[in-house]
C-alpha cells in the first residue's frame, strides 16, 4: 500500500491537462485551491497505515491474497460491506469534507458484477479484462475517478436524439486496436487527484443508444482528456492571508468537468461495448453502492455536531434546554442516516460473480434520508451558531492594528474563550453549511449518486406492495388464513 507521501509523489508524475479560472494549471498538486482536496485523498492512504484503523481501512485482495487499501477492494462478505460503511463515516469525520475515493471503489465493485453477467450472456471476456485491471489498481494502490454523469443536454431526450450527439459520451470510431470516444463527464469528484478514470453510462439505454453503452478505464492523463475545475462557494478564501476564514484549515474537495476530445481506448481497457441491455444494471448496481457510501455524511455530521456543541459553549448558551434538545435532534438525524448505510450493508447478498452487493431497497432509503437530514442538521447548527456565522469580519480585520481590538472585544462570547477560537468555530460551521464543504455536505447529498426522485423510483420498484396488502387483508378479515 502507498503512503500519503508516495501518493503525492505519484500525482506529481501525472501530466494532467487542467484548467481553472480560464488558465492552465501547471502545478496541480501545489495549487492552493486544489491542494486541500489532495490532502483529503491523502488521508485515505495515511489512515490505512495507522494500526487503529487497519481493520476498517485495509482488506485482503481476493485476487492476490495481499493486504490492500479497502478503497481498491471487491467486497467478499457482508462484513466487508459493513466495514466500508464505517470506513466512509470515519474518513468523513477525519476530513470534514468529501475525501473523493469512494466513487472509484463503487464503480469497480459494480463492474466486477456487470462484466461477469455480460460475459455469461454474450460469451465476451470483460470480466477477465476487468480483473486484470483491478489487480493493476490494487498492486499500485491507485485512486480511480468514477465517472458516470454525462452533461445530458435536454433531459427529455435519450442520447441518440440529442441535437448535439456529444451530450452523452459515445464511440466515434472503431479501430483494430481499440475505439475512439468523444463526450464529457460532469461534476467529477476528485478528478485531478486521480490516477485513473473509470467511465460508465449514466442511464439505462435502448438499442438505438448502443454507441453510448460503453464502460472503460484510462489513465487520468491520457491524451485528449481535459479537466475544467468547478467552483465551490468561497473557494478563493484559500488564496487569502491566514487560514481562519477557510473554516477547514486542512482539507477540502473538488469537482471538475472532464472533456474527452477523441480519446483512444485500447480493447483491454473496455468493460462494456454496445451491450446496451446491461447499461441499466451497471447504473443501478453502481448507484446502490454509492448510495451506501453516503455514510460519509454521518462523519461530516459528526464534525458539524461537534462544532455546534462547541459554539454553544463558546457563546454561553449550552445549558439552554432548547439548545440541548436541538443537539439531540442533530444526533438523532445523523445516526438515522448512518443506520440506513449499516442496514443495507448488513442485509447484503452474494451475486453470481461472487461480489457482495448491498440491499438495494435499503441503500435507496439511506440515500433518500441523506437528501434531507444534512439540510436539517445544518439548519439547527445555524440556529445555535447565531448570525455572527455570516456577518463576521475577515481575519485581516481581526489582525488589523487599527480595528482588530474592536473585533476582539465585541466578538468575545464566554469570557474564558479566545475570540479567535470563537471565530474559527463559526467559520467551520459556515464552511460546512454555506462554504466549500457545503458542496459535499449539502448539494452532493441532494444530487450525488442520483437526485432524490431516482431513489423514490427505486423504492417504489423494490417494495413488495402486494405482500403488504395481503397481510392487511388477512388481519381485517377480508381473507382467511387458508387463502
Ligand atoms: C458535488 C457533486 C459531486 C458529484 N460527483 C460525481 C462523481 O464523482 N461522478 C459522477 O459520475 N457524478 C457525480 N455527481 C453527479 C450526480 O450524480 C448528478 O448531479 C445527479 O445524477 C443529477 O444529475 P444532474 O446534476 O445532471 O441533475 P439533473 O439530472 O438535471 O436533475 C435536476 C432535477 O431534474 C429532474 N430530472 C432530470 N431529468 C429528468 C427526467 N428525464 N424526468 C424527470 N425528472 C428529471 C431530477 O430528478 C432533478 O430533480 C456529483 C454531483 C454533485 C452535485
Amino acid at each position: 500500500m502507498k503512503t500519503a507521501a508516495e501518493y503525492e509523489a505519484s500525482l506529481r508524475e501525472l501530466n494532467l491537462n487542467v484548467y481553472q479560472f480560464g488558465k492552465k494549471v501547471e502545478n496541480v498538486v501545489d495549487d492552493p485551491i486544489i491542494r486541500p482536496s489532495m490532502n483529503a485523498v491523502a488521508a485515505t492512504y495515511d489512515c490505512a497505515h495507522k494500526p487503529e484503523y487497519e481493520d476498517l481501512m485495509t482488506a485482503t485482495s481476493h485476487i492476490t491474497g495481499k493486504k490492500i487499501n479497502r478503497f481498491t477492494h471487491i467486497h467478499q462478505s457482508t462484513e466487508d460491506l459493513v466495514k466500508k460503511t464505517k470506513m466512509c463515516r470515519l474518513l468523513g469525520s477525519i476530513t470534514g469534507c468529501c475525501f473523493q475515493r469512494c466513487v472509484g471503489m463503487d464503480a469497480m465493485n459494480a463492474l466486477s458484477m456487470t462484466t461477469f453477467d455480460i460475459d455469461a450472456k454474450y460469451g465476451t471476456e470483460y470480466n477477465k479484462r476487468f480483473l486484470a485491471y483491478l489487480e493493476f489498481v490494487q498492486e499500485n494502490d491507485l485512486v480511480c475517478d468514477g465517472a458516470m454523469t454525462d452533461p445530458k443536454g435536454d433531459r427529455s431526450l435519450p442520447p441518440h436524439k440529442q441535437p448535439d450527439p456529444d451530450m452523452f459520451l459515445h464511440v466515434v470510431e472503431e479501430r483494430e486496436d481499440g475505439i475512439v470516444v468523444r463526450g464529457a463527464k460532469a461534476h467529477q469528484t476528485g478528478a485531478v487527484n486521480s490516477h485513473e478514470i473509470i467511465i460508465m453510462p449514466t442511464i439505462s439505454m435502448r438499442e438505438e443508444d448502443k454507441d453510448y453503452a460503453i464502460s472503460f478505464a484510462l489513465p487520468s492523463d491520457a491524451e485528449g482528456i481535459t479537466y475544467i475545475m468547478g467552483r465551490q462557494s468561497c473557494d478563493t478564501r484559500k488564496l487569502e492571508n491566514g487560514n481562519i476564514d477557510r473554516g477547514n484549515v486542512l482539507y477540502g474537495g473538488h469537482e471538475a468537468l472532464v472533456v474527452f476530445e477523441d480519446v483512444f481506448v485500447p480493447w483491454d481497457r473496455l468493460f462494456m461495448y454496445k451491450e446496451w441491455d446491461f447499461a441499466g444494471q451497471l447504473v443501478e448496481q453502481f448507484a446502490s453502492y454509492h448510495r451506501q457510501s453516503y455514510a460519509c455524511k454521518a462523519g461530516v455530521g459528526d464534525v458539524l455536531i461537534g462544532a455546534t456543541q462547541t459554539i454553544a459553549e463558546f457563546n454561553g448558551a449550552q445549558k439552554a434546554s432548547h439548545v440541548k434538545d436541538k443537539i439531540i435532534e442533530m444526533n438523532h438525524l445523523n445516526e438515522t442516516l448512518f443506520c440506513g448505510s449499516v442496514a443495507c450493508a448488513a442485509e447484503g447478498h452474494k451475486e453470481k460473480s461472487g461480489t457482495f452487493l448491498v440491499n438495494t431497497l435499503l441503500a435507496n432509503v439511506c440515500k433518500q434520508n441523506v437528501t434531507r437530514f444534512p439540510y436539517e442538521i445544518s439548519r439547527l447548527a445555524q440556529d445555535i451558531a447565531g448570525g455572527l456565522m455570516v456577518t463576521l469580519p475577515s481575519e485581516d480585520d481581526y489582525r488589523s492594528p487599527e480595528v482588530g481590538k474592536w473585533v476582539k472585544k465585541y466578538f468575545k462570547g464566554n469570557d474564558e474563550v479566545d475570540t479567535e477560537d470563537r471565530m474559527r468555530m463559526l467559520r467551520l460551521i459556515e464552511n460546512l453549511t454555506l462554504g466549500t464543504a457545503a458542496v459535499g455536505y449539502l448539494t452532493e447529498s441532494m444530487h450525488g449518486a442520483g437526485s432524490p426522485q431516482a431513489q423514490r423510483i427505486m423504492i417504489s420498484r423494490q417494495v413488495n406492495l402486494k405482500e403488504k396488502q395481503k397481510v392487511a387483508k388477512r388481519l381485517c378479515g377480508i381473507t382467511k388464513d387458508d387463502e
